[in-house]
């Protein structure tokens, strides 16, 4: 069965296929709307992105408002360290943030819902991100959260690695200067 684990924070899962290794290689499911149902989620993707980094280059911490985007994350190539952090004022995990490994050998996905800034540093050269998304990319609407702001803390495993941003993720702004969901 496809494992849909819980975090500290309601509302992101972290999903561990069932991979079926044979002679050939290796099969598993890595989207199934039926299994999503069962767990109450029954997001409309609309959109499949795919992104490649090198290593230490960190995008984030992203999130549209309007037009959230609730994101169905994968790396398929190298590793990755995700993250989300929780935007929605009347939560009671608002400004905390969970992540997880992610890597093409863990073949681990992560569940980011509407509500929440995402973000990811690459752990390796080369690194595959895939991911589905249940808005559309609406770049007015788009905002950084601050990968280090300190009210957040994010703890990046960043040693021995130089961090690489867009101009865009230097400018991001800290929580209490973002702009949040109810
Ligand atoms: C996100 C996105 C970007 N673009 C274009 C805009 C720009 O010219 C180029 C690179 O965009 P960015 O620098 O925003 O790409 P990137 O920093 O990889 O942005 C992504 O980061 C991760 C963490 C997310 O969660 C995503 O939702 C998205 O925000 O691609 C699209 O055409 N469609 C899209 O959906």
């Amino acid at each position: 069965m496809m494992q849909m684990i819980p975090c500290e924070i309601e509302g992101p899962l972290i999903i561990e296929p069932d991979v079926f290794g044979d002679e050939r290689g290796f099969f598993m499911e890595s989207w199934s709307a039926a299994k999503f149902a069962s767990a109450g989620l029954n997001p409309n993707f609309v959109q499949d992105n795919h992104s490649r980094s090198q290593k230490g280059v960190l995008r984030g911490m992203h999130f549209q408002n309007p037009g959230p985007q609730g994101k169905l994350v994968r790396v398929v190539s190298g590793a990755v360290f995700d993250v989300a952090v929780d935007l929605r004022r009347s939560s009671p995990g608002f400004g905390k943030w969970t992540g997880v490994e992610l890597s093409a050998e863990n073949k681990r996905m992560f569940w980011v819902p509407q509500g929440f800034a995402h973000g990811f540093l690459t752990l390796e050269d080369d690194t595959d991100f895939l991911y589905k998304c249940d808005a559309s990319y609406a770049p007015g609407n788009e905002h950084s959260l601050a990968w280090d702001d300190p009210e957040v803390a994010i703890d990046w495993p960043t040693e021995g690695l130089t961090v690489q941003l867009s101009a865009k993720d230097r400018e991001g702004l800290p929580l209490k200067s973002i702009k949040a969901f109810a």
